[in-house]
C-alpha cells in the first residue's frame, strides 16, 4: 500500500488502549467546539454571540409552510434591514429559536435544522411549529453539536464492554490486530453492472467480494472510488447481503444514494430531510414511512383522536369524560405502535440502509444487524465515528485515501494526542496490501497535474485515462483559447498580486 514518503508507521493499538486514549480526547474536542459556540463563558453576552456569528438577533418570522415530510419550514428575516448580519450558520446546522429578549439559558420555542440560507433570510425546518411567540422579535442560536460527541462516547462504551455477542464480535479483534484478517484465496469472478470499469476497479471489487472481515479500497483523487463502492454494493445486494452504507458527510452519502437509485436497489436513506439533497428525498425514511400502510393507519388514528379531543372539551359529564380519556390512551398507544411498525417495515425491507456515520446510532436501527458495513470517505472520518457504524456489522469495507486531507479536529491538544488518526490509516499501517487494493486510473485531471501527486504520494502508479490525459480548459464548449486557458495549471498569488504561470506543455 502506498504510504507517502514521510509518514512513519505507528505501532498497533489494542482495544483497551484505544478506548482509554480516545475517551478524554472526545471530551477535549467537545469542549473546543462548545467554546467556539454561544454557550461558552466568553460569549455569555448576546451581542458577543452575534459578533462571533453563533446567534442571529432581531428576526421576524415572515413565512410558514408545511412540507418536507411533515416538517414546518419557517422563514426569518431581519427586523433591522434587508440583509442578515454576518453569521456562521450553515445549512444542516442545528439551531434553537428563542424570543429575542429571552436570557441566554432560557428555554427555546423550538429546535430545528437550517434548511435554506439567503443573504436576506434563513429558513429552518422544525418538527413541530412553535405554538406561541412567533409574532414577537426572535433570535436563532446555533447549537454546539453535542449529540455527535455523546454518540461517539456511547460507541466507545459499547466497544469497551458488552459487544462480545453483538454483530461485530468477530470483526473487532481483526481491526485491533488480535486476529489476522481472512481472505478467500481465490478471487471472486463477477459480472459487472457498470460495463466501463477499468482493470484496477475490477480487481478491487473482486478482492472486496472475497474479503471475509475487512477490505480497504484506496482511491487517489478521481480514480472512481465512489464508482467502485457503488459496484461493490450492487454485487453484494445480488449476493443477498444486507448492507449499511455510510460516510462522514451527508453529501457523500447522498452521492451514493443518487448513483444507486437508477439500479432500482431497495434502499432507504436515514437522516433529517432538511439535510438531504432534494434529488434523494424520495429515498428518505420519512418519505417511505409516509407511503406505508401502517403510516396511513396511524394517520387515521390521529384523526380519530382529534375528533375525540374535541368531544372531550365539550363534555361535562364525568363518566363520559373518563370513557373518552380511556379511549384516547388506547388510541395513542396504537398510533405509536403503528408509527414504529411503519419504520421497522421500511428498514426490514431495505437491502441497503444509508446514513452518515453518526446517524447510524439511530434507535431505528437498534434491532438490525448487517452483513456488511461500507464506509466511504473513511480517511476523512474520526475512527470513533466509524465505530458507531462498524458495531452493527460482521464485515466491513472502508474506502478512502489517507494521503489526502485528514478529518478536521478543532482541539489542538486532541489532535496532537491522536484523535485525528483515522481507522483507515491505522489499518493501512497494520495490514497494508494484505487487505488493500489501490485504484490506479484517474478520470479527472490532465496528466501533468496528476504527475506531481502520483510521484510524491503514490509511487508513480497513477495513470491518466486517455479521456482526460490531455484535456484542456479550452477544449470545453464555450471556453476560448486565451493566455489564461492555455496553461494546464495556473497559480495566482493573490496576496502579492503577482501571477505565476506554469505552462506544463512547454
Ligand atoms: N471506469 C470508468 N470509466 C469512465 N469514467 C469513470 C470510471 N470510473 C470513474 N469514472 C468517472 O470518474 C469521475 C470520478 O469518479 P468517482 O466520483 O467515482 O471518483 P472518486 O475517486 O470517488 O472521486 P474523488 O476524487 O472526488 O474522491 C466520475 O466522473 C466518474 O464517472
Amino acid at each position: 500500500m502506498e504510504g507517502g514518503k514521510t509518514k512513519e508507521k505507528q505501532s498497533a493499538v489494542s482495544l483497551q488502549e484505544f478506548v482509554s486514549v480516545m475517551a478524554p480526547l472526545i471530551d477535549l474536542e467537545k469542549e473546543a467546539e462548545i467554546s467556539a459556540s454561544i454557550t461558552s463563558g466568553a460569549s455569555r453576552n448576546l451581542d458577543t454571540a452575534q459578533k462571533k456569528g453563533s446567534a442571529i438577533l432581531n428576526l421576524k418570522c415572515v413565512d410558514a409552510q408545511t412540507g418536507l415530510m411533515g416538517k414546518t419550514l419557517l422563514e426569518f428575516q431581519s427586523t433591522k434591514g434587508d440583509v442578515l448580519p454576518a453569521h456562521k450558520f450553515g445549512t444542516h446546522d442545528v439551531v434553537v429559536l428563542k424570543p429575542n429578549k429571552a436570557d441566554l439559558g432560557s428555554p427555546a420555542l423550538g429546535q430545528g435544522v437550517v434548511y435554506r440560507l439567503k443573504d436576506s433570510s434563513i429558513t429552518v425546518a422544525f418538527d413541530d411549529i412553535p405554538e406561541e411567540g412567533l409574532n414577537s422579535p426572535l433570535r436563532l442560536e446555533k447549537l454546539a453539536n453535542e449529540v455527535t460527541y455523546r454518540r461517539m462516547k456511547d460507541a466507545l462504551i459499547q466497544l469497551s464492554k458488552g459487544v462480545q455477542n453483538g454483530p461485530a464480535a468477530g470483526l473487532i479483534p481483526v481491526l485491533f490486530g488480535e486476529q489476522k484478517p481472512t481472505v478467500l484465496k481465490k478471487d471472486i469472478a463477477f459480472k459487472p453492472f457498470n460495463s466501463n470499469l477499468d482493470h484496477s476497479q475490477k480487481d478491487a471489487i473482486s478482492k472486496a467480494l472475497s474479503s471475509k472481515n475487512v477490505f480497504m479500497l484506496h482511491g487517489p483523487p478521481g480514480t472512481g472510488k465512489t464508482t467502485t463502492v457503488v459496484e461493490i454494493i450492487l454485487q453484494e445486494v445480488k449476493r443477498g447481503s444486507k448492507i449499511l452504507a455510510c460516510a462522514a458527510s451527508n453529501i457523500a452519502v447522498d452521492n451514493i444514494v443518487e448513483r444507486l437509485v437508477p439500479h432500482r436497489v431497495r434502499l432507504v436513506r436515514l437522516g433529517h430531510p432538511a439535510r438531504l439533497l432534494p434529488q434523494v428525498l424520495e429515498s428518505a425514511l420519512d418519505a417511505q414511512v409516509l407511503r406505508g400502510d401502517n403510516s396511513s393507519l396511524a394517520s387515521d388514528i390521529r384523526k380519530e383522536m382529534k375528533a375525540l379531543n374535541g368531544k372531550l372539551l365539550k363534555t361535562k359529564d364525568k363518566n363520559t369524560r373518563r370513557e373518552i380519556q380511556k379511549e384516547l390512551r388506547t388510541l395513542s398507544k396504537e398510533e405509536r405502535k403503528r408509527q414504529q411498525l411503519a419504520v421497522t417495515d421500511v428498514i426490514k425491507n431495505a437491502d441497503v440502509v444509508l446514513t452518515t456515520l453518526t446517524g447510524a446510532v439511530s434507535r431505528k436501527l437498534d434491532n438490525t444487524s448487517f452483513d456488511l458495513v461500507i464506509i466511504d470517505e473513511a480517511a476523512q472520518a474520526l475512527e470513533i465515528a466509524c465505530w458507531i457504524a462498524l458495531l452493527k456489522g460482521s464485515r466491513c469495507i472502508l474506502a478512502g485515501d489517507h494521503l489526502q486531507l485528514p478529518p478536521t479536529v478543532q482541539s489542538v491538544e486532541a489532535e496532537k494526542k491522536g484523535l485525528g488518526r483515522t481507522l483507515f490509516e491505522r489499518l493501512a499501517d497494520l495490514y497494508g496490501d494484505e487487505v488493500t487494493s489501490m485504484l490506479t486510473v484517474q478520470y479527472r485531471m490532465h496528466e501533468h497535474i496528476m504527475n506531481w501527486s502520483s510521484k510524491q504520494l503514490y509511487n508513480s502508479k497513477i495513470k491518466a485515462h486517455p479521456s482526460v490525459a490531455a484535456h484542456m480548459l479550452f477544449d470545453l464548449e464555450g471556453v476560448k483559447r486565451t493566455s489564461s486557458t492555455e496553461p494546464t495549471l495556473l497559480l495566482i498569488d493573490i496576496a502579492g498580486y503577482t501571477v505565476y504561470c506554469w505552462n506544463f506543455l512547454n
